[in-house]
């Protein structure tokens, strides 16, 4: 057996693009990569468990023993469902991040896609596409983030009805899918994995017009997705299910329109599902999204939450800077500091072999 290397690249996500909560998502120009090397094991090296280490975004607070980090335990989740009971011997994963942690820019999503993959090379399991996102559906439940990350692009996307005994497999907690793996506990790990049903994750790619970019604008505090859906009701009137219905309808073939119109995508983007009551989190999203306008920002087509933010997606064909440092000015009304970048629409994730 010779030695292994890969490279596993996964781009950030913006979720819900106003109107499509838990339904779209888009991919952005941010990449979480993991560079993997696997030595085979000689008599003057003795097994080791995986060796993690991180830069980037997060890197001081990420944990690098591999039994508690997200994206290597969702990659030993994957090896345990196919009876592979721990990880390869002497594996080496190097971690680099630019995609913000709790932002709204899909950093916990990237690190579940990043271990789906992870695990299908580091067990050779080649699994399909459709049953990776079986997988990572299974660690997050809206498949707006995760479907985007995987396969790139302006996604959306639905969790098909499962049957009694499939929505019961679904539906068990976290903490069984994933469970805090004690480091001492060899290969006796208790349960068996809960295995996903199959083909639970459904989606469709929509057309992107070039032109489009998207400015993030990403307040300097995190917020957690969970302290973000607390906050969310369990029940909408008609009047605003349908004014999203409608919305959504529209936007994802109006953002494939060549030249796209300003006028039908700022209404586009407008919504009555998440925004409203996520204002509470963040101070100055409802001055930030309607202040900055087609009218008061040339070039500008709509804005709204990125995900669960606090990040602000501006969708746009020209004058970033000025959206994005007007919004700073708004934000900084609030007492709050932003960052800001212009972002692409990319491709979904990819798995290179390297030459070692
Ligand atoms: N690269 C990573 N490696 C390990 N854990 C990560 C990584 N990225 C994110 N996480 C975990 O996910 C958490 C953030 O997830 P959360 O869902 O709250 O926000 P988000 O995914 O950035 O935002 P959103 O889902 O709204 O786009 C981090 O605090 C961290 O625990
Ligand atoms: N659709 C999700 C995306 C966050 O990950 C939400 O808005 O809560």
């Amino acid at each position: 057996m010779s030695e292994r290397s890969f490279t596993i690249s996964v781009p950030a996500t913006s979720a819900n693009i106003g109107p499509g909560f838990d339904v779209v998502g888009l991919s952005l120009s941010l990449y979480l990569t993991l560079k993997v090397t696997i030595t085979p094991p000689t008599q003057s090296t003795p097994p080791r468990p995986p060796v993690l280490t991180y830069t980037g975004e997060g890197a001081d607070e990420v944990p690098l023993d591999a039994y508690k980090n997200l994206t290597t335990r969702v990659a030993l989740y994957l090896l345990r469902c196919h009876d592979i009971p721990k990880f390869p011997t002497n594996v080496s994963i190097h971690v680099d991040n630019e995609i913000p942690f709790g932002r709204g820019l899909g950093s916990s999503g990237a690190a579940v896609i990043a271990g789906v993959l992870l695990g299908n090379e580091l067990g050779q399991l080649n699994l399909p596409q459709t049953r990776l996102l079986d997988f990572a559906l299974m660690v997050e439940r809206h498949p707006d983030n995760v479907t985007a990350a995987l396969v790139g692009g302006f996604v959306g996307s639905y969790l098909r009805e499962l049957d009694q005994a499939a929505t019961e497999a679904a539906s068990v907690p976290l903490s069984e899918v994933l469970p805090e793996y004690p480091p001492d506990a060899g290969e006796d790990w208790g349960l068996d994995p809960p295995q996903p049903p199959l083909g639970i994750g459904h989606y469709v790619r929509f057309g992107w017009s070039k032109s489009i970019r998207a400015v993030a604008i990403i307040p300097r505090f995190e917020l957690s997705t969970a302290t973000a859906r607390e906050v969310l009701p369990l029940e909408y009137s008609r009047k605003d299910l349908v004014f999203n219905l409608q919305r959504l309808a529209v936007l994802t073939t109006a953002l494939a329109q060549e030249p796209p119109d300003p006028e039908l995508i700022y209404e586009a983007m407008k919504d009555r599902i998440h925004q409203p009551y996520r204002k509470t989190l963040i101070p100055g999203l409802p001055e930030v999204t309607s202040r900055i306008t087609p009218e008061t920002h040339p070039g500008l087509l709509g804005i709204c939450l990125s995900g669960a933010g606090p990040t602000i997606l501006a969708l746009a064909t020209d004058g970033y800077e000025k959206i994005a440092e007007d919004a700073r000015a708004i934000f900084r009304e609030k007492g709050i500091e932003v960052d800001w970048k212009v972002l692409t629409v990319v491709g979904g994730s990819s798995v290179k072999k390297t030459e070692v």
